[in-house]
Formats: C-alpha cells, sequence, structure tokens
C-alpha cells in the first residue's frame, strides 16, 4: 500500500500570517500526513482572533493521523519567548524562528519527514535580533551542507530561476561567475528532468544588462561571463537560449519556447511571476538533499490576525511538495 508523504511546515514569523494560514490549513482536507512546527499557544490565540475552529493534537513520532481537514492540526510544540501580537515584530522570537527551521530542515536530513514547506519569515527581524541571516533558501544551503542551490518559483505557465538571490543589486554582477552560473544552469537543468519529468529541458537565460548589453555597450558581463557559458554546456548537448534581453524574452511568444527563465537576479525575474500568479505560485529550492518548498508571499503583517488573507500559495506549495515526495520514493 502507498503510504501518503509525510509533510513538515514551519509557521514562520508569528507576528505574521504564517500562523493565520495554518490555522485555515487545519480546515483543508489533504493526501498527506502534516505536522505544523510553531507555538501551539500562539496558534490557539490566533484562531481565537480569527473566529476559526482549531483542535490541536501533539505531533508523535510513530503516530502520524492523516489530514483530513475537519479542523485538527497535528502540532510539534515550539515555544515562543516573547509575547506575540499579531502584526509586531518582536525581535526577543527571531531565534524561534530558526529554531522551527532548523528542527525542520534536520527533520527532513534524517528521514522523519519527507518534505519541508515553509510559511513565510522576516528577514529583517531575524538580522535586528542579530543573527546574519537572507533567506531559507541560503539558511538551507548552509544548514544541509550544500555548496550553491537554486531559487525557482512556479506559478501558472511559467518556472522562474534565479542566478543570484538575495543580494544587494551592487553586489550582483561580480557575483555571476562562469563557475557560479555554469553550476546554476547545471541544477536547474538536473532538477527539471528528475523532479519535474522534463526529458530535455529549454532553458531561456535572460541577460544581465539592458538589451542583453548592446553588444557591450551597455555592459560586457553577457560577452565575459554568460555566453562562454551557453556555449560550453551547449557543447553538452543542453538546450539553452541566450542571453535574451529580459525585458522581451517574457512575452508570450519567447516564453513558449522554454521550460523555464533563467533570470540573473531576484527583482529582473521574480517581478513578472508575481504579476502572473501572486497568491498562487511556489518558491521551490533546487539542488537540495532534500525537498522544500515555500509560498510565494511575505508575512503580510498588515493581515496578520485580521482574516481576508489567500490560503493558494500554501496550498500550491503543500501539493507541489505532495508530488516531488511521491516521486522521489518511487525513483528510491
Ligand atoms: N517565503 C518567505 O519567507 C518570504 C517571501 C517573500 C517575502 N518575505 C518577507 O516578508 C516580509 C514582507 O515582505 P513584503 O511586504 O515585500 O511582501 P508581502 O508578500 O508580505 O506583502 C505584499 C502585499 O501582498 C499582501 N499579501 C501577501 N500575502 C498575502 C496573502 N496570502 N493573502 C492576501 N494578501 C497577501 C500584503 O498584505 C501586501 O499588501 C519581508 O521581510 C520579506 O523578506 C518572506
Ligand atoms: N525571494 C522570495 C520571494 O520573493 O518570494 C522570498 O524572499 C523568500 O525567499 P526564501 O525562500 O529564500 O526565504
Amino acid at each position: 500500500m502507498q503510504t501518503l508523504p509525510r509533510i513538515v511546515i514551519t509557521a514562520g514569523e508569528p507576528a505574521g500570517i504564517g500562523i493565520d494560514l495554518c490555522v485555515m490549513l487545519a480546515g483543508q482536507a489533504l493526501p498527506c500526513h502534516l505536522v505544523v512546527i510553531a507555538d501551539q499557544d500562539v496558534l490557539e490565540s490566533r484562531a481565537q482572533a480569527l473566529q476559526l475552529p482549531l483542535q490541536i493534537q501533539r505531533y508523535v513520532p510513530e503516530n502520524w493521523p492523516s489530514h483530513l481537514g475537519q479542523h485538527q492540526l497535528t502540532v510539534l510544540h515550539q515555544p515562543c519567548p516573547a509575547e506575540v501580537i499579531a502584526g509586531q515584530l518582536d525581535t526577543r522570537n527571531g531565534a524561534y524562528v530558526l529554531q522551527t527551521l532548523e528542527r525542520a530542515i534536520n527533520g527532513c536530513m534524517q528521514g522523519e519527514f519527507d518534505a519541508m514547506v515553509t510559511a513565510p519569515v522576516h528577514k529583517g527581524v531575524i538580522n535586528d535580533a542579530g543573527v546574519a541571516f537572507t533567506g531559507h533558501t541560503e539558511f538551507l544551503a548552509e544548514h544541509t551542507h550544500t555548496p550553491q542551490v537554486v531559487m525557482m518559483l512556479v506559478g501558472g505557465e511559467l518556472r522562474v530561476a534565479l542566478a543570484t538571490t538575495h543580494l544587494p543589486l551592487a553586489e550582483v554582477s561580480q557575483a555571476i561567475t562562469q563557475d557560479s552560473l555554469e553550476t546554476t544552469i547545471r541544477i536547474l537543468h538536473h532538477d527539471l528532468i528528475n523532479k519535474f519529468g522534463i526529458r530535455s529541458p529549454r532553458i531561456l537565460v535572460t541577460g544581465l544588462n539592458p538589451h542583453a548589453g548592446e553588444g557591450g555597450h551597455l555592459g560586457m558581463e553577457e560577452i565575459t561571463t554568460i555566453t562562454p557559458v551557453l556555449e560550453k554546456l551547449r557543447a553538452e548537448g543542453m538546450l539553452l537560449k541566450g542571453p535574451l534581453p529580459a525585458d522581451t524574452l517574457f512575452t508570450q511568444h519567447n516564453l513558449a519556447q522554454g521550460d523555464c527563465v533563467l533570470a540573473m537576479y531576484h527583482d529582473q525575474g521574480l517581478p513578472v511571476l508575481k504579476h502572473a500568479s501572486f497568491g498562487e505560485g511556489v518558491n521551490v529550492t533546487l539542488g537540495l538533499p532534500m525537498i522544500r518548498t515555500s509560498v510565494d508571499h511575505g508575512t503580510a503583517l498588515d493581515l496578520a490576525g485580521k482574516g481576508n488573507i489567500e490560503i493558494g500559495s500554501l496550498l500550491s506549495a503543500i501539493q507541489l511538495a505532495i508530488t516531488l515526495a511521491t516521486h522521489s520514493k518511487q525513483s528510491s
């Protein structure tokens, strides 16, 4: 008999909508076993604020109930040190957020969980708490000892991967070297085949500069870095198009010729994807020795504890995690 995947969810920043989403999740039937790592009291008081029914059962590793959507939620209790007020960040809870991530990562690496789905964290408050933190993606790479990973967002018909992640714009050009770009494309190519079932992935690669550098008149990175890498990997048989001007790459005509876009930096690729599918998209980390997906939105502090939020992205992230975990079990 096929066993259901065991999905662990980290509830993210406790003052944000991650808690609300986990409360809402209790009302959704899903084809998986599911455990949420969060402070149980915070979940209960948010459920009260939202006037939603919630019955919590503590997580017992040997006994995973199915997630039937009858307002029951299995919770791995991680206490928040400071009182949580919806919408108000508190640096005293920064370490708690990271502890939930560490617990989920350890569980995935040791086979306790099949996949990890993350609700949004607030990068700023973690840094204000004194811990350098740029995002889940980098944290996961560090904590699984993976030298390089790739952030890809999937939404509607689009897949957009990034050559750099959470980096000040002034540092982007230097961060894209021939080596880093080659590794990014290899990871992307490998995971599109092995995780997404695309036999011969066609990857559309943006330039870095306006109009892909205009033959060197508007920047040299296309000539010195991107083109040599694409030529090397094309010689191995990879289907790579580019470097293409990013402003027109996202036209329907061009997108129809690829399975995935590789953008050079965060705000070159993600605004297009979020315009097309915000609230339904999924962020997936490629190249990890475990499965991790996430929502496409942030902590939305303005909406926490008030109701009227969309759960679509979390459901899509869980669905993708289930698909990837099932595929991984079948192929192992
Ligand atoms: N996966 C993650 O952990 C993740 C992703 C993106 C941003 N963030 C972090 O979140 C924080 C806030 O970021 P931001 O303000 O740029 O983006 P945001 O996504 O939190 O908010 C942008 C807008 O979208 C709305 N919104 C977001 N999610 C919604 C939902 N589920 N339903 C309805 N409306 C929703 C918000 O109210 C706001 O108006 C930052 O610290 C950022 O780094 C985390
Ligand atoms: N870059 C993501 C986005 O804009 O949706 C977000 O910041 C989350 O990134 P991590 O998964 O690395 O936290």
